[in-house]
């Protein structure tokens, strides 16, 4: 595997606490943002003391993970704080499909974080932190919207083709994603969109890295010392126009077999895979409602306790592609979306996240997002299919899923 690396020089690195910094996304300089926050928590980066841009592969999380603890096992590190996401962190994002060549991990000089009533700022290295390059961020204007790879009507017959091969019982589930792209006059600036999801989107991660920008309700997994944690999610339904409609969806959701079934392939995948590295392990026998401000989707909290020592990369490399993305059995899934879908999903659907020395760290699936490129946007959006799904409601729903970025591209 040939690896694309920049680590100049040994980290130095200094993690002291601070006074309370106020909103996160507000600290960062310029376009060039990173991010992970949650219900105003979490972690801002920028600048690059290191990054490794990595070709892909099946192996890609193990060689990440190797590299990564070479970087920091060599750092000169002084962390006062020691709480996870202090210290050095690496934010990371992973290409869906281990055909794609795009995943990268990146440390940030400097990094602001928030957790449980303390704030920190991480430096590294004694590069002064470049002021002058502070840029205000500015809305993108002229805004014009076309078709992805396939048009609507092209990616409906998609669906009933994977439908057909369901039916023919040669798998189980198979996600399908359809993109959208965005013209915009100027360069998009990440941290316009950062703020507009975080705030519509409280209780979303809300995240940036290398020019993915989204906000995604699904949790791969968190891990805090020995403690996992994850949120499955796959069963969707549209918000209703008033508490009544909405609590009617919400019971038909939660009512619908078809729903049910896309729901269990996935909670059964992420129990799985997790039960060989856990000691201890709990998956709920039902779902539970999730209700986002546009969209409610059935979702299993997950907990667990790791039986030996594990970086949260570890962890992710048995999870993905869970089939909230991908379906079941996976290998004939993915077949399935490289020949339904005719595009690269790139990092969408992949993990996205930060790690740290101590190997915590917190990593969802890409979802809800979009892949900024200059003054261009790729927008995605995908549905669990299963043998009673229906074409025209599979793209309403990936329309609806698609709101989200749109509104953070519009306001
Ligand atoms: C694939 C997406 O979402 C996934 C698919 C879901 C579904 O099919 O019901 C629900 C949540 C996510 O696991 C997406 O948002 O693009």
């Amino acid at each position: 595997m040939k690896l694309a690396v920049t680590a100049p020089e040994r980290l130095v690195v200094r993690t002291t606490e601070v006074a309370d910094p106020g909103d996160l996304v507000s600290r960062l300089p310029h376009p060039t943002a990173l991010a992970w926050v949650r219900h105003g928590q979490g972690i801002v980066g920028w600048g690059e003391a290191a990054r490794l841009a990595l070709p892909g592969g099946e192996d890609r999380f193990a060689v990440a993970d190797r590299w990564l603890r070479d970087l920091f096992a060599n750092a000169d590190i002084n962390d006062t704080v020691q709480v996870p996401g202090s210290g050095p962190v690496a934010f990371g994002s992973f290409g869906f499909d281990p055909k794609s060549p795009d995943s990268v991990l990146i440390v940030p000089r400097w990094i602001v974080g928030r957790r449980d009533g303390k704030a920190w700022l991480t430096t590294i290295g004694d590069e002064p932190d470049p002021l002058a390059l502070v840029r205000p961020p500015a809305e993108p204007t002229q805004l014009s919207w076309s078709d992805g790879t396939l048009s609507a009507l092209a990616w409906e017959q998609a669906v009933a083709a994977a439908v057909g091969r369901i039916r023919d019982k040669r798998l189980g589930k198979v996600v399908l994603a359809r993109d959208l792209t965005a013209q915009a006059g100027e360069p998009i600036d990440a941290r316009v969109l950062l703020r507009r999801l975080a705030d519509r989107f409280p209780g979303c991660y809300t995240f940036s890295c290398a020019g993915l920008v989204g906000a995604t309700p699904e949790l791969l997994i968190r891990r805090t010392g020995e403690r996992v944690d994850s949120l499955v999610l796959a069963g969707t339904t549209a918000r209703g126009i008033d508490p009544a409609d909405d609590a009617e969806r919400g019971a038909r959701l939660f009512a619908s077999a078809k729903d049910r079934e896309e729901h269990s392939y996935a909670a059964e995948m992420v129990h799985d895979a997790l039960a060989p590295l856990c000691a201890e392990l709990s998956v709920p026998d039902q779902p539970e409602l999730l209700t986002l401000p546009n969209v409610m989707h059935l979702a299993s909290p997950v907990h667990g306790r790791l039986g030996r020592e594990r970086s949260v990369l570890d962890v992710v490399a048995a999870l993905h592609p869970t089939p909230a993305v991908c379906g079941t059995p996976t290998d004939i899934a993915l077949d399935l979306i490289r020949e339904l879908e005719v595009m690269d999903r790139g990092r969408y659907a992949g993990p996205v996240g930060w790690v740290d020395a101590r190997g915590d760290g917190e990593w969802g699936i890409a979802l809800r997002c979009a892949e900024l490129d200059g003054t261009r946007a790729r927008l995605f959006a995908g549905c669990g299919i299963v043998a009673d799904s229906d074409p025209a409601a599979e793209l309403a729903e990936a329309q609806t899923k698609f709101r989200a970025m749109q509104y953070a591209l519009e306001g």
